[in-house]
């Protein structure tokens, strides 16, 4: 099931940075935050080979058990078998997910959060550490 931290109380404008290796054979991993797993502000998908997707991330909100509309986003700087950082911040607006080589992905936070107190991490990737700041 990987990595799930509850009552993390994350607020607007906080970082959460998160440092782990991916799979030498992943599939797919996700980075989930919101206000408990049926409620994601975020669902951060990168996908090397899944759903018949290829080096793709996807990113959706969960409200209420519904997914949102998906954004996709073609930039994947990720790599089987490499250390890699993600790190997220939101505000009433947007929620910022910050990639390796400087690359942003910005996601509307649908669900208006104003904090967060549930953090997984699921599939193919080994979590090192993680930071909030
Ligand atoms: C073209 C018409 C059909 O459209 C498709 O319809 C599918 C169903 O809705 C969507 O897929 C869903 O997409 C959603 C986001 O939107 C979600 O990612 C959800 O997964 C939840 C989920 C999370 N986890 C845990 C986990 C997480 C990551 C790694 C692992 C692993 C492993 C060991 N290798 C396990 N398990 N399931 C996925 O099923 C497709 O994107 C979508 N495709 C397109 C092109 O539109």
């Amino acid at each position: 099931k990987g990595l799930v931290l509850t009552h993390v109380n994350v607020k607007a404008g906080e970082r959460i940075r998160v440092k782990g290796k991916v799979a030498p054979d992943a599939k797919s991993f996700a980075l989930n935050l919101g206000r408990a797993g049926s409620d994601l502000l975020l669902h951060f998908n990168p996908r090397f080979d899944c759903h018949g997707d290829t080096r793709i991330i996807v990113c959706n909100s969960l409200s209420g058990g519904e997914w949102g509309e998906e954004l996709r986003e073609a930039e994947f700087p990720f790599q089987q078998g490499e250390e890699t950082k993600i790190s997220v911040a939101f505000n009433a607006q947007e929620v910022m997910v910050k990639l390796p080589g400087d690359q942003e992905i910005k996601f509307p936070n649908r669900l208006g959060l104003e904090a967060v107190q549930f953090l997984s991490v699921e599939g193919d990737f080994g979590v090192k550490s993680i930071k909030f700041d």
